[in-house]
């Protein structure tokens, strides 16, 4: 967390500067009061009134700093909030296919948003809190030394009292609030994935299961909570104690001495209000700290997600060859799913994958985009072997459409494109090619209707034929296709099958379970899984 506060230390520094004016002013009103009863006591009233009117000359001032303070805090607070969301994403842009899903969407999800807020009200508003403390404390202790160096002394001693009491809660604190988040995260990835799955469920008239798993779910949160309360409690029961013992002892040092007439009778009101801000501040300091290092187990948690390193650094040549497989074998675990397969499909040429459903289709296309490294045999891309090629590079080359592609809630362009940029001759070109003209065409807004979340708006073939377009647009001479026209009805398959058999220009490898005649004829081999 202190990475960040030290990142924005520009805007840090400007809201310590603002929060030393703030405790300064507070100081001097303290000091003031004493001022005051003296004057009282001296029946001086003039010199009262004076003091009167400087105490509420430093309140207006105080009130600005304190406005300004609260907007300061809170814009530097959101500068680092986004600068960690920042450093999250990136690393799992940085990570590689298996490692990003090794935990589920929602739990990243939690990260973001869960986590996050943890961050900002538990680390960084205590840090603030602890600051604003730290500072009116060091204030108020330099106004105790002009009445008396004793005072000084006492606060140290009683100050290490409050402080380091609370402290023999701390790792107990530390562990509760990492099971907190934690519970956290199950319960979003829990909650996201019911509700994910509410079609099924009001199919099968189980919409029930949404409140059953949320309400199991809220009792374990609710349960780490409970948990995490009891230990707070604890240590804010230390804390009070040290606090009021704190007050009580400084007050009863400032009445000794006042009987000694070594300070004015004033000083009580004085050290009563310095004495609250110390003890106050103090008694909080545990607590505070306690609470800001309960946050790094956060931050290590987010470090976790392994950065994938690239071995495989072979870069494909700009002239391209064809894909051979020599020999090729694959296992999930224990679980033989190919067995010596030898092929080659040669550069340009159309061909299909069949076989029963489970005979290692996709697995196979996920060893040809590099997805699954770990196969035995040989399977080379010009010549290079899949497993040492550079992922991104491989990526660039060869283009997988897989089976349930997903469309993000926006437009039709938008979900085409995915951010970036085509010309319109493209578009053109690939609205033909994935039969996507008549769709547009009865849209309201055409190619920027929005197509709800997940593209909901849209039925199962028009879905299909939009990620078929996303695919095509991107010029890739290699396209692997995952059963990419199973929603559609016969004539748009055929027609889209067509367009891709007859591209002279397209490699093409698809999976199908429906090898039409027509397109059967077309092609240059069938390769059959068993
Ligand atoms: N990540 C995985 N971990 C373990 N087993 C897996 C994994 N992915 C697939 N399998 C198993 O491997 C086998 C082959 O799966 P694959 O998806 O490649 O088959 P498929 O031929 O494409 O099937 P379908 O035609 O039904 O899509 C199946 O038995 C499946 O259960």
């Amino acid at each position: 967390m202190f990475y960040y506060i030290y990142k924005f230390w520009k805007e840090n520094l400007v809201v310590t500067l603002i929060l030393f004016l703030t405790g300064l002013c507070q100081t001097i009103v303290s000091v003031q009061v004493a001022s005051a009863l003296d004057a009282l006591i001296a029946f001086n009233f003039n010199h009262f009134l004076r003091i009167v009117g400087i105490v509420l000359g430093l309140f207006a001032i105080q009130l600005i700093f304190v406005r300004l303070q609260i907007i300061k805090i809170s814009q530097v607070k959101q500068k680092m909030a986004t600068a960690i969301r920042t450093d999250i994403t990136q690393r799992i842009e940085k990570t590689s296919y298996n490692e990003f899903h090794k935990r589920q969407v929602g739990t990243y999800a939690s990260w973001l948003s869960n986590d996050l807020s943890t961050i900002e009200t538990v680390g960084f508003d205590n840090f603030y809190a602890l600051l604003t403390g730290s500072i009116a404390t060091l204030t108020s202790v330099i106004a105790l030394f002009f009445f008396h160096w004793s005072l000084v002394l006492w606060t140290i001693v009683a100050g290490a009292l409050t402080i380091f009491l609370p402290k023999i809660f701390e790792k107990q604190m530390a562990k509760s609030s990492l099971n907190t988040t934690k519970e956290n995260e199950r319960f979003l990835s829990r909650v996201s994935e019911v509700l994910s799955g509410f079609d099924t469920l009001f199919s099968y008239s189980l919409l029930k299961n949404i409140t059953k798993n949320t309400r199991e779910a809220s009792l374990k949160l609710a349960a780490a909570k409970n948990d995490q309360a009891v230990v707070v409690s604890n240590v804010t029961i230390a804390g009070v104690f040290g606090n009021v013992f704190g007050q009580i002892s400084i007050l009863t040092l400032t009445g000794f001495l006042a009987f000694r007439k070594i300070v004015p009778i004033g000083s009580f009101a004085a050290t009563s209000n310095l004495g609250i801000t110390i003890f106050n501040t103090l008694g909080n300091v545990s607590t505070q700290l306690a609470q800001i290092r309960s946050v790094q187990p956060i931050f290590d948690k987010f470090e976790n997600i392994e950065a994938h390193t690239e071995n495989n650094q072979h870069l494909i040549p700009s002239e391209i060859q064809g894909i051979k497989l020599s020999h090729l074998s694959y296992a999930y675990g224990d679980k033989q799913v190919l067995s010596d397969i030898s092929y080659h499909f040669e550069l340009g040429n159309k061909y299909a994958i069949v076989g029963s459903s489970g005979s290692g289709k996709s697995t196979l296309l996920n060893i040809l985009i590099g997805k699954l490294i770990d196969y035995t045999g040989s399977a080379t891309f010009s010549n290079l072997e899949l497993n040492e090629i550079n992922g991104k590079d491989l990526r660039n080359n060869i283009l997988y459409i897989d089976q349930t592609p997903y469309l993000f809630s926006g437009t039709i362009r938008e979900n085409i494109t995915l951010g970036e940029s085509f010309s319109n001759s493209a578009f053109n070109q690939v609205i033909k090619e994935a039969v996507l003209e008549d769709i547009i065409e009865k849209l309201p807004d055409g190619l920027d209707t929005d197509i709800g979340e997940a593209g909901r708006l849209l039925s199962g073939g028009q879905r299909q034929r939009i990620a078929l377009a996303r695919g095509l647009i991107r010029g890739k001479r290699i396209i692997l296709i995952d059963e990419g026209t199973s929603s559609l009805d016969e004539s748009s398959a055929l027609r889209i099958e067509e367009n891709l058999v007859n591209n002279p220009k397209l490699t093409v490898i698809m999976i199908t379970h429906q090898l039409r005649d027509k397109i059967e004829k077309q092609l240059d081999g069938v390769l059959t899984l068993l």
